[in-house]
């Protein structure tokens, strides 16, 4: 089985232009995480959470490049040749990056942005299954129905960041990436995050989770992943996660 994401001494940096140096971000970075599992990123700031998670994100237009090393993510590398299969790896891939709230909806209410997304992953879905996932979405994401016909500026920063949950779910991602879900934000962010990791792992989806708040983190049994001034430092193993009960 191929691993879902697979990275061996990876480094990134940045490239120089006009006034700035280029500088590496982040070395020496390797893991592999199979379909189900999931990891935790902390360290402080700067340590290249965000810069490794963008990456692995395989959004385009990235200004950090990989400079060594080598990685791929659902079986598309990360760099040199594979166009092709990045794109068809980044449809997989949900990423709620840090700070991006206000662009996420775009000029739409969240209904229609909800909407919008789920038929972009399922064509085929008549209106009334298009509404049906819609609910449960906002189910997932704990946000009440009234949301539905609002803008983005008409809600607080932890509902907007709900409805980002709910967008990157609506694709049901193969591998979800979240960065500092809930930094900053009201407490009910927590558990719709802390619910939809353990959701997608059960559906066997891979989890990279960039955080350093002790309470989600602990009520995760994800291993942990610790970065210095872009240098890993330690990995702690995560807890067993719990038997799936056996049916009669
Ligand atoms: N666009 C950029 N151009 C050049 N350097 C950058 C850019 N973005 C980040 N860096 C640098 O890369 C390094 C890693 O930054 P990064 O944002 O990945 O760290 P982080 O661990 O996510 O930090 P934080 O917790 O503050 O978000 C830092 O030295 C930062 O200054």
């Amino acid at each position: 089985m191929t691993a879902v994401l697979s990275l061996d001494d990876l480094s990134i940096g940045y490239p120089m232009r006009p006034g700035h140096a280029g500088h590496v971000a982040l070395s020496g970075v390797s893991a592999s995480l199979d379909a189900g599992e999931g990891l935790i990123l902390s360290g402080g700031a700067g340590s290249g959470k965000s810069t490794l998670a963008r990456i692995l994100s395989l959004r385009p237009g990235a200004p950090a490049r990989v400079v060594g090393g080598t990685g791929s993510v659902l079986g598309a590398p990360l760099r040199g040749f594979g166009h092709g299969a990045r794109k068809r790896a980044r449809a997989r891939i949900g990423y709620l990056p840090q700070r991006e709230q206000g662009a996420i909806l775009g000029m739409q209410t969240v209904a229609a942005g909800l909407a919008q997304r789920v038929r972009q992953h399922n064509p085929g879905l008549d209106d009334p299954a298009v509404g049906q996932r819609v609910a449960h979405l906002l189910d997932d994401a704990r946000l009440p129905l009234s949301v539905l016909d609002r803008f983005a500026n008409e809600l607080s920063s932890g509902q907007r960041q709900r409805v980002g949950l709910a967008l990157q779910l609506a694709g049901d991602p193969k591998f979800l990436i979240l960065d500092e879900p809930t930094a900053g934000l009201d407490p009910n962010v927590r558990p719709a995050i802390a619910e939809a990791i353990t959701r997608v792992q059960a559906a066997g989806g891979t989890v990279l989770l960039v955080s350093n708040e002790p309470d989600l983190c602990g009520s995760l049994t994800l291993p942990i992943l610790t970065l210095d001034r872009g240098t890993p430092v330690a990995y702690t193993e995560g807890a067993p996660r719990p038997a799936k009960p056996v049916s009669a």
